[in-house]
């Protein structure tokens, strides 16, 4: 078979209970692949809003992998923005941890060395394609000449090098999102988080958008999560699908992907897409039965 279903990594409690010991919190990961820069270590996430009899995520522990390309798939409000925004310091567990390459995750962010796409790309309008693309290395405080050079070069890479100059009401919204992608791997990060990045996008432009992504997660080796609606595109991109359940948030399953590294148009026409993909849904119709 070209790929293998892991069950749950724990059978959800009766009741979102909180639990009455903590969660484990720091201590070296001496030796283990959590220490690896780019990995990411989920340790027994909870998260509430006010009540911590109804949290919005119980109990995810969850290790992602150096070089992986993970996709998170589940019903609408089931905790997937905010399991990724603790993943990248943006929001703080109430209980647990996160760590990256063996460190507390907040120590990550501060080093730049996690980049972030939404759903809408965010620029400045009043800045050049370039300027945009320059900004986070303005934070960093890298010199003028640099920051220059570093921006053109990721433009580059994301396939905009003719339109460095341009100002983001000029640009359509592929092009916008590509700005996007430029700016989030302009700090080199060894993690990108990504929500939703193509959802506003119009099918061809996502098609395109998503071979390029890959292309480019191939080439610099990432670790890239990447929370998404779409099935296919998640079977497409991914090394391993996470499909999550609701009421409370949790992961149920973890879907390895095991299509050929090199994913093109064709990849979508073959019977072991068709098959993982059917997996998938399968999967999410589960989980979305069970939690009705
Ligand atoms: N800042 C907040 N304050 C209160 N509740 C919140 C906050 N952020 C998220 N929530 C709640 O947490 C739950 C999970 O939200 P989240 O956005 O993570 O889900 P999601 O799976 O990403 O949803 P979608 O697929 O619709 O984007 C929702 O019930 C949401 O209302």
């Amino acid at each position: 078979m070209p790929r293998t279903t892991t069950a749950a990594p724990a059978a959800p409690a009766p009741a979102p209970a909180v639990p009455a010991t903590p969660a484990p919190t720091s201590g070296a990961l001496t030796g283990t692949a959590g220490d690896e820069r780019g990995a990411i270590e989920l340790r027994g996430i909870w998260k509430w809003f006010g009540d911590p009899s109804a949290p919005v995520l119980r109990d995810v522990s969850f290790r992602i992998p150096a070089g992986s390309f993970v996709s998170v798939i589940g019903a609408s409000g089931c905790g997937k923005s905010t399991m990724l925004r603790m993943m990248g310091d943006l929001a703080r567990p109430s209980r647990g941890e996160v760590r990256t390459g063996g460190h507390p995750v907040s120590q990550a962010r501060q080093a730049h060395e996690i980049g972030f796409v939404f759903q809408a790309a965010n620029l400045c309008a009043w800045r050049s394609v370039r300027r945009n693309v320059e900004l986070p290395l303005e934070a960093m405080k890298v010199g003028r000449a640099e920051r220059r050079e570093r921006a053109l070069a990721e433009l580059d890479r994301v396939g905009l090098a003719a339109a460095v100059n341009q100002y983001p009401a000029e640009l359509s919204g592929g092009m916008a999102q590509r700005v996007a992608i430029a700016r989030s791997l302009v700090t080199e990060p060894p993690i990108v988080l990504m929500d939703e990045p193509f959802g506003a996008l119009d099918e061809i432009t996502r098609d395109r958008l998503n071979l390029d992504l890959h292309g480019l997660w191939r080439r610099t080796a990432k670790t890239i999560v990447f929370v998404t609606h779409s099935i296919p595109e998640a079977v497409l991109l991914s090394t391993q699908v996470v499909v999550m359940g609701r009421r409370p948030g949790r992961i149920d399953r973890t879907i390895d992907i095991t299509l050929p590294d090199e994913r093109t148009a064709e990849t979508s026409r073959i019977p072991e897409f068709f098959e993982a993909v059917t997996e998938v849904r399968d999967a999410l119709f589960d989980v979305m039965g069970r939690d009705l």
